[in-house]
């Protein structure tokens, strides 16, 4: 059966998403789970593009073994040189470079004329491939170039050893058909394209990213490239689980593989979701919440009658568990431990020792924990900041009374480890809370975003509070789960400016690393 390779850009193009700000233990996270849902390659990110990055790419390509890990660069040798160092202890190092090609790209934004592009994507790929066995040359704005141009360049990156030809469509313009075509005529004008991997990279502008994928795919395309849950640049990229379940479920007609281990999707998609605070549309194909939902009453009959009649996924084959897990206050710590490894959690023993204290807390408040509230539990503890200076909450204390001004306490351990205690008020009791903890950060904060939302269902639900701010210039997100919304909300608030400064702590000891 023909394969088709999926390329995860989910920690690069991904992150460029408007909000979106993972630290390196995130960001490792998510590139672990990503190897267990059997991404082709990883992009890992943009090496060139900051030290945190160059970072995480490095540690990314020296842990990840199942995946080929990549790193994005521009056509340039100082790019080239630097992910070079980031990516070579990988496996099978693998470099993504990229050069537009579209005459509005050329023009204004290179301000180079079409020959020169070709010299310089022609010169990059050779100096590259000095380094890199693998290297992938993108043709960015590929879908508004003129596609005989397109046939020039790819000839000559081709003989230049380009290992895969990309052809993205960046600003998300095409329709499948036009799209298609665009493959078939590569296919058909370009010479040894045979030779190479023909790659699809679709945006999600006019929300056709992920059916012009497949019509690429119809068309010869080898790789698709994309994100889980459809993050990314603007209105986001393909979203990948949704193209392999696709191609799962409609085998029948396309005949494909893609290798992507299905059962593994829910977690990928809660993790990515949990971790980028980008919150999944309850609708969404495949991973939204209401995706196996069935309300109407004929749809409901229909399915006790014969599941077939209105299920065409079920929820099983991406992993999600609907059966209640037979874990109460009474569960022992070995049933604990052995979910954490079922789930495929990799705990310290100190770590799961606080997970399960926290599992007793929450099983004494609540009836039922199910495997979301698990989840979250399990990848709280897994990313917890160790070794980090950060702000933890101890307290919080609201007043609160509709005829009265809200005043909210908070007590709150400062990365020096003195405990701060502020009392101050505010227009509700989440104002009242957020003004409080601006006082204990000493800071400017913008609050640009809040949202909170139940996990699962019932009136003990977990609450889950997002919040996106601008602290001193930058803009973060931060997320917690607790049974109570006015606490999850505080915690997410200071999660995001612990992610600054768990950033700035990074920056801090990359330059010490580089000095030495
Ligand atoms: C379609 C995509 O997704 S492309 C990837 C987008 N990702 C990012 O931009 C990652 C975040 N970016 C950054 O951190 C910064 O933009 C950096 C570090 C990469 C570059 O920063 P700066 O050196 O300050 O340049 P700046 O971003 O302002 O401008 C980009 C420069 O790169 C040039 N450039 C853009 N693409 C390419 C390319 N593929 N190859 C060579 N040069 C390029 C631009 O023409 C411009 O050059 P100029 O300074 O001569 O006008
Ligand atoms: C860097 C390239 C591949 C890209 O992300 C795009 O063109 O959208
Ligand atoms: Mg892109």
């Amino acid at each position: 059966m023909r394969k088709i390779d999926i390329f995860d850009t989910t920690l690069r193009d991904g992150e460029q998403s408007a909000g979106i700000n993972l630290n390196t233990a995130e960001k490792m996270e998510i590139a672990r789970q990503l190897e267990r849902f059997g991404a082709t390659v990883i992009e890992a990110g943009f090496p060139a593009s900051s030290p945190g990055d160059f970072d995480a790419v490095q540690r990314i390509a020296n842990t990840v073994k199942n995946s080929t890990v990549t790193g994005l660069a521009r056509a340039m040798k100082s790019d080239i040189d630097t992910s070079w160092e980031a990516l070579k202890g990988g496996q099978n190092p693998h470099l993504h470079v990229f050069l537009a090609t579209s005459p509005i790209h050329m023009e204004y934004k290179l301000k180079k004329t079409p020959d020169q592009v070709v010299d310089i994507a022609v010169e990059a790929v050779k100096y590259a491939k000095k380094f890199f066995p693998l290297v992938q040359w993108s043709a960015e704005d590929a879908f508004r170039s003129d596609p005989a141009f397109l046939v020039k360049i790819i000839n000559q990156v081709i003989q230049a050893g380009a290992t895969t030809i990309n052809i993205p469509d960046t600003v998300g313009y095409a329709t499948p058909k036009e799209y298609g075509a665009l493959f078939k005529y590569l296919k058909e004008n370009v010479t040894g394209i045979d030779r190479v991997k023909l790659s699809a990279h679709c945006h999600n502008d006019l929300g056709m990213a992920v059916a012009n994928s497949i019509a690429a795919i119809e068309n010869g395309a080898d790789q698709v490239e994309g994100t889980i849950n459809g993050i990314g640049e603007r209105a986001g990229n393909a979203a990948l689980e949704e193209i392999a379940v696709a191609l799962h479920i409609r085998k029948d007609y396309y005949g494909l593989e893609t290798g992507v281990h299905l059962h593994e999707i829910k977690r990928t998609s809660q993790l990515v979701s949990q971790l980028t605070g980008v919150m999944i549309q309850p609708n969404k194909a495949v991973v939204g919440k209401n995706a196996f939902a069935h309300e109407s009453g004929i749809h409901q009959d229909g399915m006790l009658k014969n599941r077939e009649t209105y299920e065409i996924i079920t929820p099983e084959l991406i992993g999600e568990t609907t059966a209640p897990l037979a874990m109460g206050k009474h569960s022992g710590r070995h049933a604990f431990n052995d979910r954490a490894i079922t789930m495929g959690f990799e705990l310290s023993e100190d770590q799961l020792n606080e997970a399960f204290n926290e599992f007793k807390r929450l099983a004494d408040r609540k009836k039922e924990i199910t495997e979301d509230d698990l989840f979250v539990l399990f990848t709280g503890k897994q990313i917890e900041y160790a070794d980090a200076d950060i702000y933890e909450l101890t307290n919080v204390q609201v007043q609160y009374g509709t005829s009265n001004v809200p005043t909210a306490t908070v007590a709150v351990t400062v990365p020096t480890g003195e405990n701060v205690v502020i009392a101050t008020t505010g227009a509700g009791s989440v104002e009242a809370i957020f003004n409080a903890l601006e006082m204990v950060v000493k800071g400017h904060v913008n609050i640009l975003d809040y949202r909170v939302t139940s996990i699962g269902k019932g009136r003990d639900a977990l609450g889950e509070a997002i919040v996106n701010l601008r602290f001193n210039g930058e803009t973060y997100t931060g997320r917690d789960i607790s049974q109570d919304v006015l606490e999850a909300s505080a915690k997410a608030y200071l999660n995001a400016i612990n992610r600054k400064l768990v950033k700035d702590q990074e920056k801090k000891m990359d330059v010490v690393a580089v000095e030495s």
